[in-house]
This record gives C-alpha cells, sequence and structure tokens, in this order.
C-alpha cells in the first residue's frame, strides 16, 4: 500500500514511448518540445524545466471510448460528465482462471448493474505488452452487451485488448449497444484481481479533449473502508 493512498488500487498499465497497445496501431512517440538546457537559457539559475510533445493514437494504454469513438453525433470526451466516469460503484464480474474467452449473458446472471461501473476480470492483462494479449483475446458476448444499457451499467470496462470480440467481418456488437446508449467503455484495465466483487468505487476520467472519441485515462479503484 502507498503512503498517503490506504486503499487504491491501480488500473492501469504504464504508458511509455513505443509501446504497442493495440497491434496494427502505432506506439506513442515522445520528443522533447523543450529541453532542459534550453529551457535554463530563458529562466533564472538553477530553474529549469522539460516539456515533451507525444504523437499517438488515443488508444494508447488503458483508455476510454466515449460514444464519438463509434458514432460521429456528439458525445465526444469533452462533453462526458464527471458523474458518468467518477467515483462509481464497481461490480468486478470474473471469468479470469475460467478458460473461457467470452463473458456471457450468464456471467452476468442476476447481478445488479445499474448505475455500476461493470468491470470484466479476465486475467489476460497479464499478457499486456506481449503478442499473446490479442491473440483470442476474451471480450463481451454481443447479447450479453445487449443487456447492459436497460439493466442501467453505467460504465463497462474490460482489462483485454477489446471489449469486442474481433471478427474478420468488423462487427463490434458491444461498443455498438453500449456506446449508442452513452456508456463509456474502458480498455487494458488491470488490477481487476485486487478488487472485490462488490464495494469498492471505480474513477477512470479521460481529459476533456473536444472532437475526440478515445484517450488515456488514469483509472483506479478505491477499495471500501
Ligand atoms: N479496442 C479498440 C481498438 C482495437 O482493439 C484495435 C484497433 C486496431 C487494431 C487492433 C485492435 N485490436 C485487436 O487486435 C476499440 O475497438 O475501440
Amino acid at each position: 500500500m502507498v503512503l498517503g493512498l490506504p486503499g487504491f488500487v491501480e488500473l492501469c498499465h504504464v504508458i511509455s514511448a513505443g509501446m504497442v497497445t493495440c497491434p496494427g496501431l502505432p506506439g506513442p512517440e515522445a520528443t522533447p518540445h523543450l529541453t532542459r538546457e534550453a529551457s535554463r537559457e530563458v529562466h533564472a539559475p538553477g530553474t529549469e524545466f522539460v516539456i515533451h510533445a507525444v504523437r499517438m493514437v488515443g488508444n494508447t494504454g488503458t483508455c476510454l471510448d466515449s460514444r464519438f469513438h463509434r458514432y460521429p453525433d456528439g458525445g465526444d470526451l469533452a462533453g462526458l460528465p464527471l458523474e458518468a466516469l467518477a467515483d462509481l460503484p464497481a461490480l468486478v464480474v470474473r471469468t479470469a482462471g475460467s478458460g473461457r474467452r467470452a463473458v456471457t449473458v450468464d456471467d452476468l446472471g442476476g447481478l445488479v448493474v445499474a448505475g455500476c461501473a461493470v468491470l470484466l476480470h479476465t486475467g489476460v492483462d497479464a499478457a499486456f505488452g506481449t503478442p499473446d494479449h490479442a491473440v483470442d483475446a476474451p471480450s463481451l458476448a454481443g447479447d450479453a452487451a445487449r443487456e447492459l444499457p436497460d439493466r442501467g451499467a453505467a460504465l463497462v470496462g474490460i482489462d483485454a485488448v477489446n471489449t469486442d470480440e474481433v471478427t474478420e467481418r468488423g462487427e463490434r456488437p458491444a461498443h455498438t449497444v453500449l456506446l449508442r446508449a452513452g456508456i463509456p467503455i474502458v480498455e487494458h484495465l488491470t488490477g481487476l484481481g485486487r478488487v472485490p466483487g462488490t464495494g469498492a468505487r471505480s474513477t477512470a476520467a479521460p481529459p476533456r479533449f473536444a472532437g475526440f472519441g478515445t484517450f488515456p485515462v488514469r483509472a483506479y479503484a478505491r477499495l471500501p473502508d
């Protein structure tokens, strides 16, 4: 436990230059915009800074999809209210260790998802950053996703590369139904094994980037007292 932060669980992977998050998408490139050396020229003796520029896709590291990722008519990152992102009751649905890839209607069973961040713990986050992470990755079955808007889910997260099964035809039923309903999706979570099934609070908040659909988040859970 980190001193001063009792009861928090980190749900994010570390982002570093060059790392690949989704196979086929480029990793982030970070370059110094202002070096420490150059900054000395414009500051008082002993005062220096560094400013980096970054070129990266929004789907980098642990990231959140807003409605705009899937649909052109509104719902970008800048429009997401904090109520949709922060301090939500966390409901962890576990398939980790089951050997099953799909999170199904049966896994959601009689769970009360209304108002919750529904966080899918598949265990594949252990392979993040390796090619195995995206091979036959776990995902949320389409019929299970279709239930979640009517059942009142507030947010859906998964510790895998994609909430949807990646198929050759490119259908993405979970993104389609969840984002149509304005339910944000978080992908590439980690640490869910340390979060209880119920009782924790979930936060995953991106910057308010207008005209952007997806961006990295600092996602974390606060454990029950
Ligand atoms: N998870 C992201 C994108 C994604 O999974 C992806 C994007 C480009 C190339 C590969 C991807 N995923 C898995 O192989 C999304 O669907 O929003």
